[in-house]
């Protein structure tokens, strides 16, 4: 019987995932849990090096078809080196971002390529988290707590608000639509109270999985 359980953290740049994530990695490895603490794009070498390729640099080097192979060559990289090994062995693989960034950014807000996301998806990767929790809040809050953090990535200026808006519309509108998958949990309040609800819904989770 396999105990691995596949979580990943979804939102808006800035929303606090990657806080989130570290913090319930913590929590978990503390209860004696075998975790592993992973991103995208990223959590392999050579995907850590496509980050760099897709990520820093001038924004318009790639097409949108480009950047949409880009981003799918990293993650069947990550997959086939990080998240599988992990969930074979029973592990819990906790990813901040996963195949919801792609549907979201290159999908429809960035790249409007929504079918070939999804094909691409189907031929390449073809798992989904057993649980997303989607940190929800507003984009002008994000960004200031962006800017104060420093280092914001070149891509989060390059969008703005009003595509952030869009983003966030698109995650909301996703959770809708796979509630049992995408928990929505509100990241403007303090990070202990944020993270508190993420330990009650991946508990909750845990205790429930077959
Ligand atoms: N609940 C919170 N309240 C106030 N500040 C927070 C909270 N959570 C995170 N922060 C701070 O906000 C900044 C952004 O947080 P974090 O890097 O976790 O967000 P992110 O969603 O992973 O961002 P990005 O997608 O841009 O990498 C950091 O400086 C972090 O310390
Ligand atoms: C996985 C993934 C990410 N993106 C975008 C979203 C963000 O703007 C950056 C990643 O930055 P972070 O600080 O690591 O959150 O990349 C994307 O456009 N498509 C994707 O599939």
């Amino acid at each position: 019987m396999s105990r691995s359980t596949f979580v990943s953290f979804e939102g808006i740049d800035g929303s606090g995932k990657s806080t989130q994530a570290r913090r319930l990695a913590r929590r978990l490895e503390a209860e004696g849990r075998d975790v592993v603490l992973t991103r995208e794009p990223g959590g392999s070498p050579g995907a850590e090096d496509i980050r760099k390729l897709v990520l820093e640099g001038d924004p318009d080097r790639w097409s949108a078809e480009t950047e949409l192979l880009l981003f799918t060559a990293a993650r069947r990289d990550h997959l086939e080196r990080t998240i599988r090994p992990a969930l074979e062995r029973g592990a819990i693989v906790i990813c901040d971002r996963f195949a919801d960034s792609t549907r979201a950014y290159q999908g429809r807000t960035r790249g409007g390529l929504g079918g070939m996301v999804d094909d691409l998806h189907a031929l390449m990767i073809g798992v989904e988290p057993d649980l997303t929790i989607l940190v929800d809040m507003d984009p002008a809050a994000a960004l200031a707590r962006a800017e104060e953090r420093g280092g914001a990535e070149l891509r989060f200026e390059e969008f703005g608000l009003t595509l952030q808006q869009e983003v966030r519309g698109f995650f909301l509108d996703l959770a809708k639509s796979h509630p049992a998958r995408i928990r929505v949990v509100d990241g403007d309040r303090p990070p202990e109270a944020v993270e508190a609800d993420i330990a009650r819904i991946v508990s909750d989770h845990l205790e429930r999985r077959p």
